[in-house]
């Protein structure tokens, strides 16, 4: 089906010396264009393996990942990527770090000068565009992350914990921020977090993965209005889904330990 990605039959191996590890078995999961996805779990469950194999940055052992119909073989400016930390390069200033992946796409220079400037405003980052990644805060370096990846207007954007390492205010700064964002662009927004209650706020459907091996132990849509502010964290419907979704991971998590 166009437009959709899917996972069919997933299963990832990893050899750890002598031992075999089964990070993922049997992901079945489809993912509508332009939905928000986000993906909850244990630490181990296989969540950034899940990332990586959407990303192409490896190749599943089982199944297949399919893009718009299409087995994804590798990485691809259809996919943007971005990680907890420091994905920004350092000798570069703000536009020339968004400018990145652009410079591998057929583009003229003006297309591509077009286009930093578009994503440096939607991400706040103008008048920034001249500063070094060293000048700017944790949730700044995490935005211009994300406008490097938006820049080359990929059909999926892949968070892995991208606000982990921000203190808490900063954090729902950038939630507000990526919703946004979301609402603005239309990308397919996949996104890993350890954090129930930003997998809520943030998601229309949240998935817990289960450990050992990593698979799909649920897959829950949240009953909440597309508009949503901070204070949607304090509803009814808010904390009871925050809380189910709390338990299964716990439930999962006790379900490895034992
Ligand atoms: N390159 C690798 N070689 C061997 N084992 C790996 C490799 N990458 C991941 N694993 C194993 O696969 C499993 C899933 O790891 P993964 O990093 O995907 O989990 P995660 O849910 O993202 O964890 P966390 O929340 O701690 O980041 C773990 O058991 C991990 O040890």
């Amino acid at each position: 089906m166009t437009g959709t990605l899917r996972l069919r039959a997933v299963g990832k191996d990893f050899t750890r010396g002598r031992e075999q590890v089964r990070a993922l078995e049997d992901i079945d999961l489809e993912v509508a264009r332009g939905s928000f996805v986000c993906v909850v779990g244990a630490s181990g469950s296989g969540k950034s393996t899940l990332l990586a194999l959407i990303a192409g940055l490896s190749r599943p052992t089982t199944g297949e990942v399919l893009l718009d119909g299409i087995p994804v073989t590798g990485p691809g400016p259809d996919r943007g990527l971005v990680f907890q930390t420091g994905a920004v390069y350092p000798w570069r200033t703000v536009a020339r770090n968004v400018a990145f992946g652009l410079e591998l796409l057929p583009l003229s220079r003006g297309e591509r000068a077009a286009r930093v400037d578009h994503y440096l405003a939607a991400t706040g980052l103008t008048k920034l565009r001249h500063a070094l990644p060293r000048q700017l805060s944790g949730g700044q370096r995490q935005r211009v992350a994300i406008a490097r990846a938006l820049a080359c207007e990929p059909e999926v954007l892949l968070l892995d914990e991208p606000f982990g390492a921000l203190d808490v205010q900063t954090k729902e700064d950038m939630q507000l921020f990526i919703r946004r964002l979301w609402q603005e662009c239309g990308t397919t927004v996949i996104m890993v977090t350890h954090d129930v209650e930003e997998a809520v706020f943030l998601g229309e459907r949240v998935i817990t993965l289960a450990s050992n091996p990593g698979r799909v132990a649920a897959d829950v849509t949240v009953p909440l209005p597309g508009e949503r502010d901070l204070t949607v964290k304090r509803d009814a419907a808010f904390l009871g889904v925050r809380a189910q979704i709390e338990d299964l991971v716990r439930l999962y998590h006790h379900d490895q330990a034992g």
